[in-house]
């Protein structure tokens, strides 16, 4: 059988005219442009930085946006130009290296919480594959995993660790806006909800024939919120509004910002956890970075209380702890987002 380092696209995909037929999409789920919208409709930017706007402005806008795309960009954010530079470029250099080498830098950890795959996480059980390969690990606040993190590229850790901390600041500026808006406490996500965070690095090399390929799937996040970070000049995101595609084209000095699963249980269905997906191109590489805000496996998630006012107000999922949630998702995708769900014949059966 073939070794990881052998199965990662980046060893392989030199030199090939065609897709192997494993990596070959069904029609329904190829990237046509059937559904695809104009170029001139994107998701909405926020600015966290506009003197001009008072806080309740941006308020109302990141909360439309949630509520209507589940999907923004954030400008002015305040993280460091040359941080988010030389995160992306430590993950190309990552990206460069042999691949033997990839995978042992990533093969520390005896439990495997920081890894290397290609495809997805269930690559055996992936029937056709995606064209990209993945490095992932927890990067909690305490510094715990940081041992069994890559140490090659040298400056890894180092750039990591900065960049993983001030994503953890942002996240929770981000939070703490949606949870004025929802009429939460604004440190609401500050405790065990925010404890996991996790990091996910993408390498999605050229692909000879993208038109019948994706790099990932349709789906939605487990997180809580997902702060992405994408290459300047690569496009390949998209994500399903009202039923077509619309493309997130990077723009200069931005994150895109999404709403995961567990935002919309606990925000009772307010906020939507928009289905994306990434397709590919056949010329340039490109390298996506996705900082997922995880809660700790104990966290019950469930509608906010508050939010339920005093029972007036009926629940729209069933509450789950995160551990179960996690595992259900997995094996039930994507048809768990609908077995969570209550189905309430009329209110006075729920009562
Ligand atoms: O690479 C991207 O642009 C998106 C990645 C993504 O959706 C994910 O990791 O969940
Ligand atoms: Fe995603």
């Amino acid at each position: 059988m073939e070794s990881l380092d052998q199965r990662l696209v980046s060893s392989w995909f030199h030199g090939h005219s065609s897709v192997p037929p494993t990596y070959v999409q069904p029609l329904e789920s190829r990237p046509g442009c059937r559904f695809m919208s104009p170029s001139c409709m994107s998701i909405p930017v926020i600015d966290l930085g506009d003197r001009h706007n008072d806080r309740a402005d941006t308020i109302k806008h990141i909360l439309k946006a949630s509520e209507q795309y589940g999907f923004f960009q954030v400008i002015n954010h305040r993280v460091s130009k040359d941080l988010v530079e030389e995160t992306l470029n430590v993950f190309k250099e990552f990206r460069a290296m042999p691949p033997k080498e990839k995978v042992n830098e990533c093969s520390k950890d005896p439990i495997g919480r920081c890894k290397m795959y290609t495809s997805s996480e269930n690559y055996e059980k992936d029937a056709i594959k995606y064209w990209k390969d993945s490095l992932t690990h927890p990067c909690p606040p305490s510094g715990e995993y940081m041992q069994y993190w890559p140490d090659k590229p040298t400056k890894y850790r180092e750039v990591v660790g900065k960049y993983t901390q001030e994503m953890r600041k942002l996240g929770h500026e981000i939070l703490e806006l949606l949870s004025e808006g929802l009429g939460l406490d604004p440190s609401y996500f500050h405790g065990k909800l925010s404890k996991n965070p996790q990091v996910l690095q993408h390498h999605y090399p050229p692909c000879p024939e993208p038109s019948l390929t994706l790099g990932i799937a349709k789906h939605r996040d487990t997180s809580i919120i997902t702060i992405l970070l994408q290459e300047q000049d690569v496009q390949g995101l998209q994500v399903l509004k009202d039923g077509e595609w619309l493309r997130v084209d990077p723009i200069p000095n931005a994150f895109v910002v999404n709403i995961g699963l567990l935002l919309q249980v606990i925000s009772n269905g307010r906020l939507v956890g928009a289905e994306h997906r990434v397709v590919t191109n056949s010329t340039m590489a490109r390298t996506s970075v996705a900082y997922f805000i995880y809660p700790s496996l104990k966290t019950i998630i469930e509608p906010a209380q508050c939010l339920l006012n005093n029972g007036t107000t009926l629940p729209m999922y069933k509450s789950m702890p995160f551990g179960e949630f996690r595992t259900s998702f997995l094996a039930k995708f994507p048809k768990f987002e609908e077995e969570l769900r209550f189905k309430w014949k009329n209110v006075n059966d729920a009562r």
